[in-house]
């Protein structure tokens, strides 16, 4: 599991901390795991040139420490100090004793190799202030090690306010943060490293699920079992006017992870063509999937479902339909766009503020919320989210997402809670793809047939 903490939490454990261990221990835990992290990056500390970004904080001290390290290693550094009159003293005084130096700008001079960026971490407020978005501005194209979080991001939000650092590397230490897993600011962190410094912290408000979790979750039929013992799955979605969507969507549901799937939406014919383990017509189920293409009569569809007090996932045409708390589990499957509708807000609101809005909407319907994007948020009432974050932009096709709405349905079926059916389910499904796709373009269908060659992998000893 990979944990997001918030940054009240992360303060908590460090201040247990501090009291235990000798004053300067946790920084001096960061910075070196750091300097290694930036020497890694370039290959070598010999020869390099390295521009730090020094804010008035700790986060500017992790940075001088780090430069220290690094120019012990040959490296040439350099510090701009953009914190006025305040700055790590010790800090400073053990980059300058290792023959680091401070610079008053940086116009004019040669770009360094690469940038670090200690301009602020999380004790950031608002976004990056003017002197520092000219200095960002003017670096733009040398690589950045963030250190910590991209300055200029709102790190328990994920949300950005302005301009902001966009990092190759991101080194945080002791926790992931929020803004590490949710976009749009995980999208300014590039690869994300953890450096351990030994905090204690309580459980994650915001998670992504890693191999082994999903492993661990995935429904695996009892030997004594039977077909109804695995879970029946019913796919109300397609129509006349979307057929297409009731055959991915019933293509999603029937992976193999379920005893059974059944179809009762508008498109019988063609799905029965092209799923003949599917049985036909309305009956005893553990979980409906209802909306995928289901047009006009997604409405009905969605009462007849809710009507049968089973768990639910809704989607697409299904989710205009949901005007207040459910009460039944459910998972909602939207979009941004969707979301947007359903919130009563513009789809660029969602897409600046994704985890506020799942939360909200989590919240407002009483179901867990899954929007879709390219980090997929799973949010439930009372705030947690699990986020996944491995999917292939690929994905991004016409019909993925029914097919996602059918393995979430699936899962449900199973007997997975609708939290654990949407952050597998989502895994599953951006898994599938990157398998599919190899590296390249995939369609809806691909992405269906690659889920059991995923599940495969995942009960392999190796994952288990
Ligand atoms: N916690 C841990 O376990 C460990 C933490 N460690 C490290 O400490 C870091 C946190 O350090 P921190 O608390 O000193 O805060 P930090 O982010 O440096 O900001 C401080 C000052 O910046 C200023 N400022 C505010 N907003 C700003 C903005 N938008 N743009 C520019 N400046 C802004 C503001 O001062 P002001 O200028 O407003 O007076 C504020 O007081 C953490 O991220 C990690 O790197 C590790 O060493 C070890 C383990
Ligand atoms: N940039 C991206 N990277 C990875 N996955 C993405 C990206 N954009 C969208 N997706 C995924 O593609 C799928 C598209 O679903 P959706 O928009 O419902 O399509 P449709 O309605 O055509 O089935 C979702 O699973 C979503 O998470
Ligand atoms: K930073």
């Amino acid at each position: 599991m990979r944990n997001a903490h918030t940054v009240e939490q992360v303060r908590a454990a460090e201040g247990l901390l501090l009291d235990a261990l000798p004053e300067g221990t946790l920084m001096r835990r960061a910075a070196s795991g750091l300097a290694f992290a930036v020497l890694d990056f370039l290959g070598g500390g010999y020869g390099r040139r390295v521009l730090l970004l020094v804010g008035s904080g700790d986060n500017g001290g992790d940075a001088l420490y780090a430069g220290a390290a690094l120019a012990r290693r040959g490296a040439g550094v350099e510090a701009l100090l953009l914190g006025g009159d305040t700055v790590h003293r010790r800090g400073l005084a053990a980059l300058l004793a290792e023959g680091g130096r401070v610079v008053a700008d940086v116009a004019g001079a040669h770009l360094p190799d690469v940038v670090v960026d200690g301009i602020v971490g999380i004790g950031g407020q608002g976004g990056l202030r003017p002197d520092a978005v000219a200095v960002v501005e003017h670096l733009r194209g040398v690589p950045v090690v963030a250190v910590d979080v991209p300055s200029g991001v709102d790190v328990d939000t994920g949300e950005v306010a302005g301009p902001h650092v966009e990092a190759a590397v991101t080194v945080t230490f002791g926790t992931h943060k929020i803004a590490h897993l949710v976009d749009p600011a995980a999208r300014a962190c590039g690869a994300v490293h953890l450096v351990d410094i030994g905090l204690d912290l309580p459980p994650a408000p915001v998670l992504a699920l890693q191999a082994s979790d999903v492993a661990a979750l995935l429904p695996v039929p009892d030997a004594a079992g039977h077909k109804y013992t695995r879970g029946v799955v019913g796919v109300r979605a397609g129509s006349a006017q979307y057929p297409g969507a009731g055959v991915l969507c019933v293509s999603g549901a029937s992976t193999g992870l379920v005893g059974m799937v059944r179809y009762d939406g508008g498109a019988d014919a063609l799905v029965h063509a092209c799923h003949p383990e599917v049985v036909v017509g309305a009956g005893q189920v553990q979980a409906w999937v209802v909306g995928s293409g289901g047009g006009a009569d997604a409405a009905k569809a969605l009462a007849r479902s809710r009507a049968d007090g089973v768990p639910l996932v809704v989607d697409a045409d299904g989710l205009a339909a949901v005007d207040g708390p459910l009460d039944v589990p459910a998972l909602l499957t939207p979009h941004a766009g969707e979301l947007a509708r359903m919130l009563g807000v513009d789809r660029a609101e969602v897409e600046a503020a994704p985890l506020r809005h799942a939360r909200a909407a989590a919240e407002r319907f009483a179901a867990v919320v899954l929007l879709k994007g390219r980090h997929t948020l799973v949010a439930e009432p009372g705030g947690r989210v699990a986020v996944t974050t491995v999917a292939p932009p690929w994905l991004a096709t016409a019909g993925s997402g029914d097919v996602l709405a059918g393995l979430c349905g699936a899962l449900l079926a199973a007997g997975l809670t609708p939290f654990d059916a949407g952050a597998v389910g989502s895994w599953l499904h951006g898994a599938a793809a990157a398998t599919a796709g190899a590296g390249g373009p995939v369609t809806a269908p691909d992405v269906a047939a690659a889920v059991p060659t995923v599940c495969r992998a995942l009960l392999a000893p190796s994952h288990v």
